[in-house]
């Protein structure tokens, strides 16, 4: 079924094996901008910009889920089922709720907790947690080590809200689940790709603390998270 109704691309082949998915569509334009050669767009539906190009070389895609789990849910199904991608990295920013984590530190997600209903509303997962790939974090793991970039390996939280009226109950979720940090979609990114046989994981860079209540501004979410991009694009094939 393509294009799909959030997917304009009429030719699979276009989209590479491995998508790079930011929430950000600017975020995903900056790395397109950066750091890929030969790019070409293959999606605008509702500036959700996809774009696949070369990097060192070897091909990769990078396109946008929006924020929050209902639409990473229907971009990376869409990706996975129709298109035939095989692996999904998320590359986001996220609130840490402990002062060990210093704002531009890069986490990566061993497994997402979450209070969300996506899964079981999608196919009946009843468990509130999800692992990420394990063979996509060793490879991650392994490139962060050749470039010489301290990654955090720990469980995070995937929210659905971001704004709670009681600020202060991160700190319950960080002690009795054991979430380092918080942001909104991998619980759903890991779901879709379990239950359709494929491959995600997901690293994120501190963009504000909780704890400290630290914050970097929106441009530096936008454009500024380079070292967790680079690791991610190292999976170009
Ligand atoms: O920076 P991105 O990748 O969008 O990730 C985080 O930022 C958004 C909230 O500001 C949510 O999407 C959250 O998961
Ligand atoms: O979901 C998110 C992302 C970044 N920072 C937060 O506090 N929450």
């Amino acid at each position: 079924m393509i294009p799909t109704p959030h997917i304009e691309v009429k030719d699979k082949g276009i989209i590479a094996n491995t998508v790079l998915m930011p929430g950000d569509p600017l975020r995903a334009k900056f790395i397109a901008d950066t750091f890929l050669e030969n790019v070409e767009r293959f999606n605008t539906v509702r500036n959700v910009f996809g774009y696949t190009g070369t990097y060192k070389g070897r091909k990769i895609s990078v396109m946008a889920s929006g924020m929050g789990m209902p639409s990473i849910g229907i971009y990376s199904y869409e990706l996975f089922e129709f298109y035939g991608v095989e692996n999904i990295i998320r590359i986001g920013s996220c609130g840490a709720y402990t002062a060990d984590l210093n704002l531009y530190d890069v986490i990566l997600s061993t497994e997402a907790w979450s209070e969300s209903s996506f899964a079981k509303v999608q196919s009946g997962y009843d468990s509130d947690i999800i692992a990420a790939s394990t063979d996509l974090n060793s490879k991650l793991e392994k490139f962060s080590k050749e470039l010489g970039i301290e990654i955090h390996k720990e469980r995070i939280h995937s929210s659905d809200v971001f704004y709670r009226k009681n600020f202060h109950e991160y700190k319950e979720i960080y002690e009795k689940h054991g979430c380092v940090a918080v942001e909104m979609e991998s619980f759903a990114l890991f779901h879709n790709a379990n239950v359709l046989g494929k491959k995600a994981a997901c690293l994120l860079t501190v963009s504000d603390n909780l704890a400290t209540e630290e914050v970097t501004t929106s441009e530096e979410r936008q454009n500024a998270f380079t070292n967790m991009m680079k690791i991610a694009l190292e999976m170009a094939e």
